[in-house]
């Protein structure tokens, strides 16, 4: 049986549910894909613990669970801290999950730069290192040689940052392979979704936020949410992914939610549709896309006015494809934990094949 050796940067909804996840069904990797994931290293804003034949999974998930942190583990390493556990440690993947950080991208861009660096392969559930950094994050890994199987840089993963299990990043790069996307709209912000809702049925804006915090969807600092900077996120990793737009976020107009009136989402359910935060891409005639986040009143007879509960959403217009409509009703951060767990398979897929 093959053992992928793997560090877990980051403990918190997302790094706790993955953990969770493996616990709950141990087997399936091996029974369905013929390898395990042994987690080696992980870590959380109190350190580092490192245990190369492997460290207890529900221990760590105990821990987290009672709000302590991996210094208390036997394991914690307190000469190293995430950074230089990517730059030292022995490992194959590292699944970064610490919170989004669009002054420096730290510690995951470093944390992600160093592995790639060392030819260990990254899955990414943050955005940070991706927003900052796509370019070169991308001339590190087999993006530089557009994904090929035949490619000998480490893969890089991160189709969980861009709506969780909403397969936005995969289906915009393989399924719309060959056709020109002439315009997306991308409603893959869960947190909005969830508040404006929730105002619509007449909560107050910090009872809505509370409900998405309770989820476990919104960002550690809830303003990225709420004032579009998540979604602008997610548009400018899928302008570099899908577009090849080496876009950042100067060039994404962004407003949030925050003067959306319950009269004005009164008004959109009354008429059958709804009002979401909606990223947008638009190609023009010169081949670039304007890109833009703003709350959009989506008509009845929009394709993702249907969106309910929090449910995340994009429709792809394109020549060749038409118009194409995806959508994911998520259970809270599982979602972009299956997310993760589909890029590692892929991952293991790829280097077996070398
Ligand atoms: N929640 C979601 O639904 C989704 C989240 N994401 C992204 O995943 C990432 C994690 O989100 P989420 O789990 O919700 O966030 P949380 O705030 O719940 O967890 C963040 C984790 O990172 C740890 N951490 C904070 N600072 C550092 C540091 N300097 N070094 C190491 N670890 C650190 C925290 O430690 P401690 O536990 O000690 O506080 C915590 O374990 C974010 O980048 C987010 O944008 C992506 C898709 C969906
Ligand atoms: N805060 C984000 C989490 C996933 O990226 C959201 O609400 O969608």
């Amino acid at each position: 049986m093959d053992t992928v050796h793997t560090l877990l940067t980051g403990l918190g909804n997302i790094g706790r549910t993955f953990l969770e996840m493996l616990i709950a069904d141990p087997e399936r990797l091996p029974r369905r894909y013929g390898f395990r994931l042994k987690i080696v290293g992980v870590a959380d804003s109190t350190g580092v613990a490192l245990d190369p034949s492997g460290l207890d999974l529900a221990a760590i998930v105990d821990l987290k669970r009672r709000r302590l942190g991996v210094r208390e583990l036997p394991a914690f390493r307190s000469d190293l801290n995430p950074v230089t556990l990517a730059q030292t440690a022995e490992y194959d993947l590292v699944l970064e999950a610490t919170p989004t950080n669009l002054r420096d991208g730290q510690p995951g861009l470093d944390i992600v730069r160093s592995a790639l660096q060392r030819g260990k392969a990254a899955v990414l559930a943050s955005k940070g290192p991706l927003v900052l950094a796509f370019q070169e994050l991308a001339r590190l890994s087999d993006w530089a040689d557009d994904l090929s199987p035949h490619s000998q840089r480490p893969p890089l993963r991160f189709s969980g940052a861009v709506g969780g299990a909403l397969p936005t990043i995969n289906f915009g790069r393989r399924d719309l392979a060959g056709a020109q996307i002439e315009r997306a709209e991308l409603v893959v912000n869960g947190t909005t979704q969830v508040i404006l809702e929730q105002m619509a049925a007449g909560a107050d804006f910090a009872t809505a936020l509370a409900e998405a915090q309770r989820q476990g969807i919104v960002e550690p600092d809830p303003s990225l949410d709420v004032d579009g900077w998540d979604a602008a996120n997610k548009l400018v990793i899928f302008a570099n992914a899908v577009l090849n737009q080496p876009a950042t976020l100067a060039d994404v107009q962004v407003r949030g939610i925050r003067e959306v009136s319950a009269d004005d989402l009164a008004a959109a359910w009354r008429a059958g549709g709804r009002i979401s935060l909606v990223a947008t891409a638009v190609r023009q005639t010169d081949g670039t896309y304007t890109l833009s986040v703003a709350p959009t009143v989506l008509t009845a007879d929009h394709p993702l006015s249907r969106l309910a509960h929090g449910e995340m959403g994009f429709v792809i217009y394109s020549d060749s494809a038409g118009r194409s409509t995806v959508s994911s009703l998520e259970d809270g951060p599982l979602g972009t934990c299956q997310a993760m767990l589909r890029d590692v398979i892929d991952i293991r897929h790829r280097l077996k094949r070398h």
